[in-house]
């Protein structure tokens, strides 16, 4: 098959590598001429524009956006829009929101497929687990790269209708928030608790055969052998977070109680916050009530 790809960063050169190794021929273009030349390096065809990939991809279109979410995808599809009518098929495989994706699938002529994408650039060797929404056809139409870039036939399955896909992968990314803050807080008491333990150790005896083995905790063990047991120099600060909020915010909307992801996702929240003002008003309050020390900041700030 032949598969355009838009978006060649660290996930798009792994659609575009997979896709050429399985023996698709690959159409490749981004905004920076590096990355498009990165991408022909490993024998895709570079273009120029969207308008050029379009040309060179000619008629019956298959093209996979893995553009960073939001505004980077509608500006795509505007370019996209004057070349694609309804036999053509776009992907984006990207963590765009499920609603921006129905909005798209709506307003696109071109099947329209929302992929989410699951395994991150540490999956180039091992392939992505894809969750798709979209048109029936249009699914059925993209397998044999669908099978290229997962893991396989069992890495993708076509979740439902249009949204369905970016709406499993929004709910996939709350289950990660959680699991990570489970984790973490089991090795933040197993390094401040009563035995001197190997972190390394714990990951490692963990991963072979325990209840609670997974990849997030090889990751873990990957990072104290990486780090060292007490994480070295790795500041606590959690960036991201727009993938757990939406997640929450929906669960909101539905009435379904997710408290450990709600949790997880204000921990992520906290650990960008210094001198939090609840803590500091909690702080003074102790004192209004029952005459409790003040502890004051040593700066005066
Ligand atoms: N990195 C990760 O672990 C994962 C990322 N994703 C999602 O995949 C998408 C891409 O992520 P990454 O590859 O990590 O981002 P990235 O920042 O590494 O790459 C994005 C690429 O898109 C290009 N680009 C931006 N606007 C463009 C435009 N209008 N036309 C053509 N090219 C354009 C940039 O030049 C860049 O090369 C995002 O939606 C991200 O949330 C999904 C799962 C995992
Ligand atoms: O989708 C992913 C993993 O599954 C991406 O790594 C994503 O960027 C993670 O979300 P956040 O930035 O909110 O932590």
């Amino acid at each position: 098959m032949e598969l355009g790809v838009i978006g060649l960063g660290r996930m798009g050169q792994i659609v575009a590598n997979r896709s050429l190794s399985a023996g698709h021929d690959v159409v490749a273009f981004d905004l920076s001429a590096e990355a498009t030349a990165e991408a022909a390096e490993a024998g895709a065809e570079p273009a120029d524009s969207v308008g050029d990939l379009c040309d060179r991809l000619g008629g019956e279109k298959r093209i996979w956006l893995m553009v960073p979410a939001g505004d980077a995808v509608d500006a795509t599809l505007a370019d996209l829009e004057p070349h694609l009518d309804d036999d053509d098929v776009v992907v984006d495989g990207g963590n765009s929101h499920f609603e921006d994706s129905v909005r798209r699938a709506e307003e696109t002529d071109a099947a329209y497929l929302d992929c989410g994408t699951s395994g991150g650039p540490a999956s180039a060797e091992a392939g992505f687990s894809l969750m798709v929404g979209g048109p029936e056809w249009a699914y059925e139409a993209l397998v044999p790269v669908f099978d290229a870039v997962a893991t396989g036939p069992d890495g993708h399955d076509r979740m439902g209708e249009s949204g369905s896909g970016h709406y499993v992968k929004m709910v996939h990314n709350g289950v990660e928030y959680a699991l990570m803050q489970a984790y973490g807080e089991g090795f933040e008491l197993l390094t401040d608790g009563r035995y001197d333990l190997d972190m390394e150790s714990v990951a490692r005896t963990w991963n072979n055969g325990a209840v609670i083995r997974s990849w997030l905790l090889e990751l873990c063990e990957e990072a104290f052998r990486e780090e060292g047991s007490d994480l070295g120099d790795v500041a606590d600060h959690v960036a991201g977070g727009s993938t757990g909020t939406w997640t929450v915010r929906e669960a909101l909307e539905q009435e379904v109680p997710v408290p450990i992801i709600y949790q997880a996702l204000a921990e992520r929240f906290d650990s960008r916050n210094e001198g939090r003002f609840s803590r500091r008003l909690a702080n003074r309050l102790r004192y209004g009530f029952g005459r409790h020390e003040v502890a004051r900041r040593s700066d005066g700030e």
